[in-house]
């Protein structure tokens, strides 16, 4: 059976005080509608940066009712070793870290990820117990071209080479949609994240929907039958707003 996972995306925002901030007014505003505590099969989930990862376990961990999760936004192929600036799967896990972004189009565009280190690091959570969440996408040139289906394709045949499909979450983010204020048209969405699903050997996985999620489109979004979760920017950042998102509304 296929899980909901809704889950934020802080990108480089929030200092430890703001993480701090955020979550002494998150689980009140979570529990004004209780719709979270009656979901079983939705996990919450919230992807911090890398300084805000401790205090924010320590403070999600003493929520029960219901249960934070939280995530690191990257993670490297080995377990230590000279590289500056990364963090090992190891370090995750000591923190009781059990999800991890990878391959997020920030991380391919700005940074230098391609297939072959997203499909490294991908392995490298799963032998350590971390579900990895996939993010793939088209830009918007490549959309306007038609070849949205093959450059997502491509990402999922060299990303996903000997990755369990187990322990995976896929993120559908049209490069386009991220931070724009432009959602991806909901059936539009819904038809991407089919076709993903149909090249996958474990139709389990979650597939979640990234780009411009907001409390005002959620409901529209999680109406669709294929889409398995959201992964949010910007409108995670606010503790009332994200509440909204997570506590979503069914048709
Ligand atoms: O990981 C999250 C996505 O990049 C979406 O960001 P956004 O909700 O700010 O558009």
């Amino acid at each position: 059976m296929r899980k909901i996972v809704i889950a934020g995306n802080w990108k480089m925002y929030k200092t430890q005080s703001e993480a701090k901030a955020f979550f002494a007014e998150f689980p009140a505003q979570l529990n004004a509608t209780a719709k979270a505590a009656s979901v079983t099969n939705q996990q919450i989930l919230i992807c911090v940066p890398f300084t805000d990862l401790a205090i924010s376990q320590v403070v999600a961990s003493s929520v029960t009712s219901p249960s934070i999760h939280i995530g690191a936004q990257n993670l490297h192929w080995t377990d230590c070793g000279a590289f500056t600036g990364e963090i090992a799967a190891p370090m995750l896990v000591e923190l009781g870290i059990k999800f991890a972004i990878v391959g997020h189009s920030e991380r391919r565009q700005f940074f230098g990820e391609t297939d072959e280190t997203v499909n490294k690091r991908l392995k490298a959570a799963q032998k350590h117990g971390i579900t990895p969440i996939l993010c793939v996408g088209e830009s918007k040139q490549q959309r306007d071209a038609n070849e949205t289906e093959a450059w997502i394709f491509s990402q999922l045949e060299y990303g996903l080479k000997e990755v369990d499909q187990q322990n995976l979450i896929i993120a559908y983010e049209p490069i386009w949609a991220i931070g724009t204020g432009d959602t991806c048209e909901t059936a539009e969405a819904n038809r991407v994240i089919r076709l993903i699903r149909s090249k996958l050997s474990n139709p389990d996985v979650t597939i979640q929907y990234g780009g411009s999620v907001k409390p005002e489109n959620i409901d529209e979004i999680m109406a669709q039958p294929e889409i398995d979760g959201v992964l949010v920017g910007g409108a995670s950042l606010d503790a009332t707003g994200f509440a909204r998102i997570v506590n979503y509304q069914s048709p």
